[in-house]
């Protein structure tokens, strides 16, 4: 049994609300200083959920997400760490899918209301485990030193017809898994021209 579903993931917050979880090197308000008191400190990761129609004929639904294989083997979104000292959380992701995803970021025009909630995990880290590609495709594989990142062995495109059964019973880092899943309920058709998230109502509210 996995992980995510064995633990209860905890409760997904609002941005005002990760914001204000203490965090960088030391409490917001005393920089430096490493309190017991101040309790945790967090660190902000950010990942978005891309997903575009794909070409007509497929089985429906007829979109696909798009994932990418970590340098450890398992499967999650585009993004990364954010360092709130130096970037909003938006510019930091943006910065993480220049790296990751190369030109094609810069297409990507990020809001805050695109932001779909956060979940703080204590003492969470990376795992090392393994997971298996051969049923699927790469695309845009960045290798090392051509200005790729080389955490990032490869973008996925996952479609979101028969395939998914078998996609899911990869390896996810953190609770990409459950993300994944959330959001498929609410997966609109983008050609419908509603820029908002899946599941949102545009207003950076959960519906
Ligand atoms: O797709 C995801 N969904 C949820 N959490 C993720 C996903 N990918 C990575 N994480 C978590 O975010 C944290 C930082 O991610 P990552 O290792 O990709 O950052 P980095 O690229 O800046 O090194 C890790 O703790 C990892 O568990």
């Amino acid at each position: 049994m996995r992980d995510e579903e064995e633990t209860p993931p905890p409760p997904l917050l609002s941005r005002a609300e990760a914001l204000a979880l203490p965090s960088g090197r030391g409490d917001r308000n005393r920089p430096g200083k490493r309190s017991e008191a101040a309790g945790p400190r967090w660190r902000h990761a950010c990942h978005i959920l891309l997903y575009a129609p794909l070409p007509a004929g497929g089985p429906e639904p007829r979109f696909a997400i798009l994932m990418q294989l970590r340098f450890d083997g398992l499967f999650g979104f585009p993004g990364g760490l954010v360092d709130l000292g130096k970037e909003s959380l938006e510019e930091g992701l943006l910065r993480e899918l220049r790296e990751e995803l190369g030109p094609a970021a810069g297409e990507i025009r990020l809001r805050p209301w695109h932001h779909r909630g956060a979940r703080a995990w204590p003492g969470s880290g990376r795992r090392k485990k393994s997971g298996s590609l051969e049923k699927w495709g790469l695309e845009g594989g960045k290798e090392g030193k051509e200005g790729g990142n080389n955490r990032v062995q490869g973008l996925v495109r996952v479609p979101l017809g028969g395939g998914l059964p078998t996609f899911l019973q990869h390896q996810f880092i953190g609770d990409a898994r459950t993300q994944l899943l959330g959001a498929l309920p609410g997966l609109g058709d983008p050609r419908d021209g509603d820029q908002s998230p899946p599941g949102s109502n545009g207003k950076g509210e959960e519906t």
